[in-house]
């Protein structure tokens, strides 16, 4: 099932074009969601999360059209979004933290305290429930963000750099988790880690310069990567760059034109 489907879709910040005539369909799976400084990447999740609209184009959610008030409110209750910058109240603990997310996302108050408790264990951080969030790690910090975003059990999952600040061990724990939302939900990730994404993502969309450069799997880019000379230590970020330049010839052949 689509539960992503954008056309058309522009963004602009003052004169800069973020994003420029993009078109996009994303179902139940793992999306990795790649790009140079700048691609575009955040500007994507941030009209996929409803906290910021298109210039032009149409992004539906799980059905709705979210240019539509009443299609926005709804689909939000079943999304969840990690902010690249997430704001957090540093004298809640991380429970009173993620109980008050889920009190947004108008979880029902009774199965509230379950919700958390499940969340807060699917990053790992049961033993810190109680800790005020200020006395976290920066990637204890990160554990959190991830918890709140997965506490209404959402649909649509919406992560910008999820692994930023996360030690190896938790990453590799955090691809697990990001299989296990992958099956049942559709998820989106962006990051610079290209490894992350042939570990966890069932699908990989590479930006550059807001528009869509290459989509595929993880195993066409590695693939890509094989058969091309260009830099990088693995064949997956080989196929990365192989996939970049080409996109950046095919732009300039166009502009030629
Ligand atoms: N609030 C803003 N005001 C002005 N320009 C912006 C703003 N936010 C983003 N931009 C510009 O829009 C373009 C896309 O930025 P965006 O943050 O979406 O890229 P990104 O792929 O997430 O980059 P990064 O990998 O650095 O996080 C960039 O050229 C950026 O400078």
């Amino acid at each position: 099932m689509t539960s992503i489907h954008v056309t058309g879709l522009r963004v602009r910040h003052r004169r800069r074009l973020a994003l420029d005539s993009v078109d996009l369909d994303l179902g139940t799976g793992v999306h990795g969601l790649l790009g140079p400084n700048g691609a575009g990447k955040t500007s994507l999740i941030r009209v996929l999360a409803t906290v910021a609209r298109p210039d032009a184009g149409r992004v539906e959610l799980l059905g709705a059209d979210v240019a539509d008030p009443r299609g926005r409110a709804g689909v939000r209750r079943r999304l969840g979004y990690l902010p690249q910058e997430f704001g957090y109240y540093p004298g809640f603990t991380v429970r009173e933290f993620v109980a008050y997310m889920a009190w947004l996302k108008e979880i029902p108050a009774d199965r509230v305290p379950a919700a958390v408790a499940r969340a807060v264990a699917r990053v790992g951080l049961a033993d810190r429930a109680d800790a005020k969030v200020r006395t976290l790690s920066g990637g204890m910090v990160r554990r959190v963000g991830i918890a709140q975003a997965v506490v209404n059990d959402p649909e649509v999952l919406l992560l910008d750099e999820p692994t930023a600040g996360l030690d190896p061990e938790q990453r590799v724990e955090f691809r697990e988790l990001l299989r296990e939302l992958g099956a049942s939900a559709t998820v989106v990730v962006s990051t610079h880690l290209v490894e992350d994404v042939a570990a966890a993502c069932t699908e990989v969309t590479l930006l550059e310069g807001g528009r869509i450069a290459y989509r595929g799997t993880p195993k066409s880019l590695t693939r890509l990567g094989e058969s091309s000379g260009g830099p990088g230590d693995h064949p997956i970020e080989r196929g990365y760059t192989a996939a970049l330049r080409a996109h950046r010839t095919a732009e300039r052949r166009e502009a030629l034109r």
